[in-house]
């Protein structure tokens, strides 16, 4: 049996931790480190911790890719958590809740939390930052989100792009884009934390819908309509929700859908593409060895949509494509219910 070695970080800063060690919260531990801070990573398996502390890789999830000296990580959550400030969460969003429930008692009090993630938990269908209030029950104002054009490979070769820190607290905000911003990641600030959130879940669902008329061999006119049209529904559905539209036509909103939805290297623009080409379903999640946020999100968000009468066509033929009940070739962004209706407003 091989032991694990105790974490041993340099004392270079502000000390934070980041739980999940995929690739975004590998790259955003890279991108802390390079910021100054003194990042605690946790990974579940002993082996992928071993890894990152001692040869500064993690190889599985961000091939070539060197990690900075004051980044180090261990299985053992409460040295992970010990001394933390700032608590950054990149697991998949559907498996935050029961991770919550397992750190509770080991979040420092006075910790400000930071979802990293991009989906909306089936069932209950709450946004994470609500998932985090309702398991922590600290003060709204402790709690921020990550969001923005932030495709994790090509941050980790330090390709510059931004980002939006989100919370009802602009000071706390701010903190977290101080902790999170250096020379190829920064970071922008706001309150709007129903649009920041939403941004990232529903540009999940344009980007798997971009996937699948790829796959099936359509060109570009196809794929600007439906960004131009899946931009009007994501706006739709999160104005509906309280947020400001300006976030959905700012990083959050528009920046990230591009960014998904051109990049071979977004996961859900790869599932989608897999239906494009005729799989179903099941063969994608076993093809994916990555999380794939939309594939998850679609249910959640058309019923969040139905709750507030908003259309999502969009949304809504991607799920029939998802359950078997539209061919791949049918999806297509002039089947709106409405026709009459002004389009790419
Ligand atoms: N990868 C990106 O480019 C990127 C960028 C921005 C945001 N995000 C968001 O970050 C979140 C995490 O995505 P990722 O890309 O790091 O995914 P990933 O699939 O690369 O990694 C997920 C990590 O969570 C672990 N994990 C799986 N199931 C778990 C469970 N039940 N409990 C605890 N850990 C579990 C996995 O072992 C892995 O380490 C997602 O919400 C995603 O939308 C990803
Ligand atoms: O790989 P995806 O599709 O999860 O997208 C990654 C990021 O969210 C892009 O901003």
């Amino acid at each position: 049996m091989t032991m694990t070695q105790p974490l041993v970080l340099p004392d270079t800063g502000r000390r934070v931790a980041v739980l999940g060690a995929g690739s975004w919260g590998t790259t955003f531990a890279k991108i802390l480190g390079d910021a100054g801070c003194s990042v605690a990573v946790w990974a579940r398996r002993p082996e992928l911790a071993r890894e990152i502390s001692q040869s500064r890789r993690n190889s599985d999830y961000l091939p070539g890719i060197n990690l900075p000296r004051n980044v180090a990580a261990s299985p053992r959550l409460p040295e992970v958590l010990e001394g933390a400030e700032h608590v950054y969460l990149s697991v998949p969003s559907q498996s935050l809740r029961e991770n919550l429930r397992i750190v509770k008692e080991l979040i420092p009090e006075t910790a400000t939390v930071v979802s990293l993630m991009k989906g909306v938990e089936r069932g209950t269908l709450a946004r994470m930052s609500e998932v985090i209030l309702a398991e922590l029950g600290i003060d709204s104002d402790r709690i921020a989100v990550v969001s923005g054009p932030n495709l994790a490979l090509e941050i980790a070769k330090e390709q510059p792009t931004a980002a939006v820190v989100s919370s009802t607290s602009l000071a706390t905000a701010s903190d977290v884009a101080l902790a999170a911003s250096n020379r190829y990641f920064r970071c922008f600030v706001n309150t709007d934390v129903v649009g920041t959130e939403f941004g990232g879940v529903l540009k999940n669902l344009i980007a798997v819908a971009i996937g699948i008329v790829d796959g099936v061999g359509y060109g570009e006119n196809t794929k600007a309509s439906i960004i131009t049209r899946g931009l009007v529904e994501m706006t739709d559905f999160a104005v509906a929700y309280g947020a400001l539209p300006e976030t959905m036509s700012g990083l959050a909103g528009l920046g990230d859908l591009i960014a998904t939805c051109e990049s071979p290297l977004s996961r859900n623009n790869t599932a989608g593409r897999l239906l494009g080409q005729g799989y179903d379903y099941h063969e994608v999640v076993a093809q994916m060895n990555q999380t794939a946020e939309g594939l998850a999100s679609v249910a959640p968000v058309l019923e969040l949509a139905a709750a507030k009468g908003v259309e999502m066509p969009i949304v809504m033929q991607v799920a029939e494509v998802l359950a078997g009940t539209l061919a791949p070739r049918d999806l297509a962004p002039h089947l709106t219910t409405d026709t009459t209706e002004p389009q790419g407003e």
